[in-house]
């Protein structure tokens, strides 16, 4: 799976989901942190959207102890026929660990996509652009998920969003929470190259999600 054009993922814990996601998604984001047992279900899988892998540890937003078990299972993800890519934390790859599932992705052929997640707020210009450069040059697709308190936060990081995707760069936006929900909407038009929605929106994976459905339809309407 390439991420040249926007690629909807519909965000499950369960690929059985697969089946309800497949009308409106591009792929499903399979949160591992999430499943009992990820990597049995990734054996069973059988449906017809590519697979983004995710396992996402508890000190960015997710259910992962942070230990060697959860980047081997990413790492076991990123080799299945069926993961077309992995996502991994930046700050994983800074302290280490995270380097190896990058470079399981690339041995797979399997699309690197290395994510920065800021559950407070919606940091400086500067500080937005730095990250996002980083996770760039460790990933295919650099991805920053930030909080937004007011639209002056939504504002700078679609901005960001048109700037890196002027200048050629692979990249994904959102903002979270409330003053943030329409970015998910927006961000596509200007660039940003994954949108993530749970299929049923009490699955909701991240604040401020739009249901899939919902999104699919406001992306599409305003692309
Ligand atoms: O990193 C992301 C983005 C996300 O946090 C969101 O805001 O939609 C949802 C997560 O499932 C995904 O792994």
């Amino acid at each position: 799976m390439d991420f040249d054009s926007f690629v909807l993922a519909a965000s499950i814990a369960d690929l059985a989901a697969e089946a309800d996601a497949r009308e409106h998604a591009d792929a499903v984001e399979f949160r591992m942190d999430l499943a009992a047992d990820p990597l049995a279900a990734l054996d069973d899988y059988d449906g017809d959207l590519p697979v983004l892998a995710t396992n996402r540890v508890e000190w960015e937003g997710g259910e992962a102890a942070d230990d060697e078990a959860r980047v081997e299972a990413l790492c076991d993800a990123a080799a299945h026929p069926a993961v077309a890519a992995v996502d991994v934390e930046l700050a994983a790859i800074a302290a280490g660990d995270g380097r190896a599932a990058v470079e399981a992705a690339r041995e797979e052929d399997a699309t690197a996509v290395v994510s920065v997640h800021d559950f407070e707020e919606t940091p400086p210009r500067a500080e937005l652009a730095r990250l996002l450069e980083q996770a760039r040059e460790f990933g295919d697709v650099g991805k920053l998920a930030v909080t937004a308190r007011s639209r002056g936060d939504v504002l700078r990081l679609l901005a960001l969003t048109h700037a890196q995707t002027e200048a050629g760069h692979a990249v994904a936006t959102m903002a979270m929470g409330e003053a943030g929900r329409h970015s998910r909407a927006v961000a596509p038009v200007y660039g940003s190259r994954i949108g993530y929605a749970p299929v049923d929106p009490a699955d909701a994976t991240a604040p401020g999600q739009y249901d899939l459905r919902t999104l699919r339809r406001l992306v599409s309407d305003l692309g």
